[in-house]
Parts: C-alpha cells; structure tokens; sequence
C-alpha cells in the first residue's frame, strides 16, 4: 500500500490542465465493444481505473494500440467467448466498478453476460437494481447466484419498449443504453440520467450509427439499428478533477489558472463554490482562482443556514461534496453538507475533525461544517484514504496544514487522478510518494 507524505503550508501558483473525464472514459471505452471496427478515443487520463478496463477488455481479445499519450484505438472485431465465463475474468471484473459498464455491450452483441459483483469505492450499498431492470425491460434473462454474487444475463433478441427507471443511475443508464442501439424496435428511457458522461456517451453512439434523441434531458429514445460502425471521439475534461483543483487553489492557492474547462459541461460546479463565497473568474474556457485570504458562506435569501446537497444531473454531483467540505473547514460562516446519495462517503470528516476542523456529522448523511476563516489552520495527521473523493479532499487538508501529514492507500486517489503529485508539484506543493 503506498502513501504520500506531504510537507503542507506552501502556496500553490501557475496553471494546471485537467486530465479527460474518468466516468466517461469507462463508458465510451466500453461502447468500442458494440462495433467490429476500430474506433479511436483521445484524452483518455492515465489512472488505475481505467488503465484495469482496457486491460480487462485486452484480456476478452479486443485489440488496443496506443497511438500517443491519451490516444488509443480499439478494434472489438474477434472476441473470446470462453473467457467471458472464466472463474478469472469474473474475478477480475469484481475489482473494478467500471466492468459493470461492459454488460450492455456484451448483451447487446453477443447475447450474453457474466460479471461478480463489482468493486470500487468504499462509499455505502451500491446497487444494480436499476441496471437489471432496464435489460428485463429489454426481454433479457437476469440470473445471480447469492453464494459467488455472480450475475448472468441472457437474451437472444433484445427488444426495445418503454421503461421508467427506479432511479436516474449514471451507469444503469449508460448500460442499458449501450444494450438498446442495437435492440429491434424502439426504447423509450424516462428518469434517465443525462450528466455529460451520458450526453457525451449518446453522441459517440450517434457518430457510430445508433439513434438515440433526447440527449442532454431524462427522456431518452433509441430506435435500435443493426449494426454500428467506427469512430473516433475525444474525452470532455475531468469536471471532477476541475472540481478538486477549485477547491485546492481555494484552500492553498496563490492564482491557479484550470485551463480548457469545457466550462458550459461543469454545470452548476462553479456556482456550488461560488455559494461558500470562492471566488472564480471565468477567462474563456478557463477558471482562474486569485488567491483567497478569506471566503465567506453565503446564506439562503430568507438568512436561513446554507445548504449544500448533491442531486442526479444536473444538480450537484455528488463526486465533489468531499472537496466541498475541506474548502468549508476554513471558509468563514457555517453550512450543512446533505449528502443524500451515498451512506458512507461523510465518514471521513472524523479525520479532519482530528486535524482540528469544526465539524459535526450529525448523521451518515448530514455534517454541518463550521470554518475557521483561516484563524486555526489544519493539523499534521497520519490518516488514511477511504475513497477517492475523499482522498483527494484529505489531500488538500493536508497541503494546507502546516507540518508533514501522511495519506495511506492513495490507491484510491490513482483511481481517478492521473499522476497527482507531479502535477501539484509542479505548481509548488511538496508532495512525496512513499
Ligand atoms: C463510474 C461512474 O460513473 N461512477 C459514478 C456513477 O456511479 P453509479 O452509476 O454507480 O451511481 P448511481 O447513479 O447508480 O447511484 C449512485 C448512488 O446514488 C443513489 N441515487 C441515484 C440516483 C437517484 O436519483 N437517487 C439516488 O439516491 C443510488 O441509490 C446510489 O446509492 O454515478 C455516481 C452518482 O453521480 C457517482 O458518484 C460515481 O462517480
Ligand atoms: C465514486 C466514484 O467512482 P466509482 O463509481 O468508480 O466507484 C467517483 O468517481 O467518485
């Protein structure tokens, strides 16, 4: 398990590019399964999560070159049939959450698929009801054994219907999405999620020759077609990386510059910094974050306490609501996190609290942040990450007290974050992996 140690208190200047998205990468990278040409994917970030999926669909014989840095092509034309069944493709699909994302296409071209429970990140139940559903819904044959939590789905001819999803899940929509191009007959998908993972996962379909409108809204339809073709398609900057980054320069910057945001794909991100009084000059595609000496809450117009929650798309994420929370411990003012989505992704505060912020987790869901308006910095800690939101979140704790803190299993943080201390090196922090 390797760490970071980290010299905080040093002052962070100078630009930094956010890497491609890493939720849409593993959707898109899984819709090169659904065509026997070569499709091409740019601005693919180098992190674990999806270095393991390539890597996965390598093992199921797709072909993979990589052109340059960021730049792969796919060629799916020859599949290995018998190794989707193995006891070791099972198992290697269950270290990553993102395999989940290889059952539409496989359904969808090859009539059949096998996959163990996924993993990913520590954060609470996270179930596939709505993925199941939606392939029922499509006529297909759902079966899982309780004891090895494996699924197996079976359909001979998808068809498509009408479907009103349990809830708009990221992934259960881009799942049954990628089922339904290729499905007889038209699919109608309400409640769906429509972040610009899914927007952006739609319109690559569209290049390849699928039909689907509504992009962008929780109405979607698809009217199947029977076969697709190659692309090529390029990767929406990580708005969760450009997420962190906002709120590192707001904690520990001297003028950060986010280049290539895609700014109008960020959504209400920049607005929910905004509401803790960060201030953010938009340049173009760029954010530029001066240096904040001090950063007041803002309050609801009735005066009443503020309140940040996440929402599906295009409320707020709630991939950020752990960033959020740092750049809170030393705003001045006082605001309730409501994590309303996941049940164990607020645990973590325990560890800021030891490094001497003012929090109160009033439930797996609530904690009411009181800042320090820079009075009290953070204390140094030993501590160890969780999750990888909550990684990076106690990344930045750590760059802005003062001492040497040490992170534990930044695995998680290379899950989604591609060469993370080179990269804040280079604008000033001291950051060591050991
Ligand atoms: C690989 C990937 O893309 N992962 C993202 C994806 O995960 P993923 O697609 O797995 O997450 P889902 O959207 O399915 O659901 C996330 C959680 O939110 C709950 N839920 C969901 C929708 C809803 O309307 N109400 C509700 O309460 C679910 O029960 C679950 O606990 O979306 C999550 C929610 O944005 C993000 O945190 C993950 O980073
Ligand atoms: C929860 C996340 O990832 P995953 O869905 O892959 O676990 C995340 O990216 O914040």
């Amino acid at each position: 398990m390797a760490s970071f140690k980290i010299e905080g208190g040093h002052l962070l200047s100078g630009t930094i590019v956010p890497q491609g998205a890493k939720n849409e990468a593993l959707q898109v990278i899984c819709a090169t399964l659904l065509t026997n040409d070569e499709v091409i994917i740019r601005n693919i970030p180098d992190i674990r999560d999806v270095n393991n999926l390539i890597q996965l669909l390598k093992d199921i014989g797709v072909k993979v070159s990589k052109e340059q840095q960021g730049v792969f092509h796919f060629q799916a034309d020859e599949l290995n049939l018998d190794y989707l069944g193995s006891e070791e493709f099972v198992q290697k699909c269950a270290a990553l959450r993102g395999s989940v994302l290889m059952i539409g296409p496989l359904l969808a071209r090859m009539g059949k698929a096998v996959i163990a429970k996924p993993g990913g990140d520590k954060i609470g139940r996270r179930r596939l009801d709505t993925h199941f559903l939606g392939f029922k819904y499509l006529g297909a044959d759902f079966r899982q054994n309780p004891k090895t939590e494996v699924y197996e789905i079976a359909a001979k001819q998808l068809v498509g219907t009408y479907m009103l999803l349990d809830e708009a899940s990221v992934t259960g929509t881009a799942n049954i999405i990628m089922a339904a191009v290729l499905a007889k007959g038209t699919t109608t998908i309400y409640n769906a999620a429509c972040e610009p993972y899914i927007q952006q996962l739609c319109h690559m379909l569209n290049r390849m020759g699928a039909n689907i409108s509504g992009i962008g809204s929780n109405l979607i339809t698809i009217v199947g077609v029977k076969h697709l073709h190659g692309t090529a398609h390029r990767l929406l900057p990580d708005m969760i990386e450009v997420g962190s980054f906002i709120g590192m320069a707001a904690m520990v910057g001297n003028g950060i510059r986010i280049k290539n945001v895609s700014l109008r794909n960020l959504g209400i991100i920049p607005d929910a910094f905004r509401r803790l009084g960060v201030k953010i000059i938009e340049e173009g595609d760029d954010l530029y974050i001066p240096r904040q000496e001090h950063y007041e809450v803002d309050s609801f117009i009735d005066g009443t306490i503020m309140t940040l929650a996440d929402a599906p798309w295009p409320g707020l994420t709630p991939d950020l609501l752990s960033v959020l929370i740092v750049v809170a411990t030393q705003a001045r003012g006082t605001v309730l996190f409501h994590q309303k989505m996941f049940e164990s992704r607020l645990f973590f505060v325990d560890k800021l609290i030891d490094m001497g912020a003012q929090i109160i987790l009033c439930d797996p869901h609530r904690a009411v942040v009181v800042g320090h308006d820079r009075v009290n910095t953070l204390r140094p800690q030993r501590m160890s990450s969780p999750d990888i939101r909550a990684g990076i979140a106690l990344l930045i704790a750590a760059m802005s007290a003062d001492g040497v803190s040490q992170i534990s299993n930044i695995e998680q943080i290379d899950r989604g974050y591609e060469d993370i201390e080179a990269r804040l090196n280079a604008l000033g922090a001291h950051i060591e992996r050991i």
